[in-house]
């Protein structure tokens, strides 16, 4: 019987990672810790809440006491952390949040993680008894770590960091404290970085939810700078998946990059969105182009990620089982049936407030 934190897990992929984990580790015990911010919500796992298996308790990773009570509680054997601010447009109007929560949070959980498990007297010097795998701390990082490449090019895991916005420098240093943890005191690890996700239960912050909550509503499809803008996107079942595999099966100490080979220019993205929409809606085709309307940019835009994942598939086998075509028709049907999941997570003023820092300022 393992005991295995889950921080974040009423995130947008937190929660599909704690399905994954409940469904197919029946003899564990699967924790989700969440503080329950703007982007959490118990809402997105009602279909396993009442699993034997599974328990949520409400702490937040900036207050180590809040996060002691749960490590006294269940004396965990594994933490899988995703517990992070993510929002790449809120980390540059509000940069001490994600430092906070990203960096700080992190070395919370590392330093209770080392305190609990290195408790055995006869392991001295902060060595890991035995097995090493009798703990991991799993963490859940971003391919925005390695910054921006050209027109050309790929992520992979030995690629130098150089992270350029608030949100991937937290995600960065909160990289480096595990390894660093790791290289120190022998604290067993693995980190992965993943590409841009989609999916059910996608906060409509991001683009592509936000793009179907507007299409919805007959509002503009904001497109930051000249929309050419580039980024490899994942299915977050499919993330979900490699966590859980890499989680079981890879060995610690080892990173692994995640993604699905699937580059979009922003604007052709949100085209495909549009037409798999108006067709869904019974729109005319191209009816909701006209929403399209480009805005100021983001300062310090990232040109293009592009992520390498063979590591993974050669070592593990790992690959993406949802085509981008499917996964998008997935999510657009999710968020259709769920439409008062949306009016609910959009009920916060979110959208009026990031309309006030970027948007109606055509370029
Ligand atoms: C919200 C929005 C975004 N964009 C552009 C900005 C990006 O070039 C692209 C995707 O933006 P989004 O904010 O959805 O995601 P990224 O900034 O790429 O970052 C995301 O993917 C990585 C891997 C993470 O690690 C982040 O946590 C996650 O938020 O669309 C627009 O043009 N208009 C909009 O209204």
């Amino acid at each position: 019987m393992k005991n295995i934190i889950i921080t974040g897990g009423a995130g947008f992929i937190g929660s599909h990672v704690v399905r994954e984990f409940v469904k197919n580790n029946p003899n564990s015990k699967i924790i989700n810790l969440d503080a329950l911010t703007y982007a959490g919500n118990l809402e997105n796992l009602t279909d396993i809440e009442n699993e034997p298996n599974y328990v949520f308790e409400k702490a937040d990773i900036t207050k180590p006491e809040e996060l002691r009570k749960v490590f006294e509680k269940y004396n965990p054997d594994a933490i899988v952390h995703l517990a992070a601010e993510s929002h790449v447009d809120r980390s540059i109007t509000d940069p001490n949040a994600f430092i906070n929560t990203n960096v700080n949070g992190t070395a919370n959980l590392l330093n209770l993680a080392k305190e609990f498990w290195t408790l055995n007297p006869d392991h001295q010097h902060g060595n890991f008894p035995g097995n090493e795998r009798d703990f991991l701390f799993y963490h859940v990082s971003t391919d925005e770590v390695y910054g921006s490449l050209g027109e050309t090019g790929f992520f992979l895991e030995d690629t130098a960091y150089d992270p350029k916005s608030p949100y991937s420098a937290s995600k960065a240093a909160s990289d480096h404290l595990v390894r660093a943890y790791g290289n120190t005191y022998g604290m067993p690890f693995i980190i992965s970085n993943c590409s841009n996700n989609y999916g059910p239960n996608h906060f409509p912050e991001k683009l592509i939810p936000l793009c179907i909550s507007n299409i919805l509503n007959g509002k503009p499809l904001p497109i930051y700078g000249d929309g050419k803008y580039t980024r490899d996107w994942l299915y977050v079942v499919d993330h979900a998946k490699a966590i859980h595999q890499i989680f079981n099966e890879a060995k610690t100490g080892e990173t692994y990059n995640i993604g699905g080979w699937n580059e979009w220019k922003n604007i052709d993205l949100v085209k495909e969105l549009i037409k798999q929409m108006d067709a869904k809606l019974g729109n005319p085709a191209g009816f909701s182009e006209a929403l399209i309307t480009y805005v100021k940019d983001r300062p310090g835009h990232d040109l293009r990620y592009a992520i390498d994942a063979t590591k993974l598939n050669k070592e593990l086998g790992w690959k993406p089982s949802v085509t981008f075509e499917e996964g998008l028709g997935k999510t657009i049907d999710w968020f259709l049936e769920n439409k008062e999941w949306l009016d609910n997570v959009t009920s916060g003023n979110y959208q009026d407030y990031y309309a006030s820092q970027y948007a109606n300022d055509s370029n």
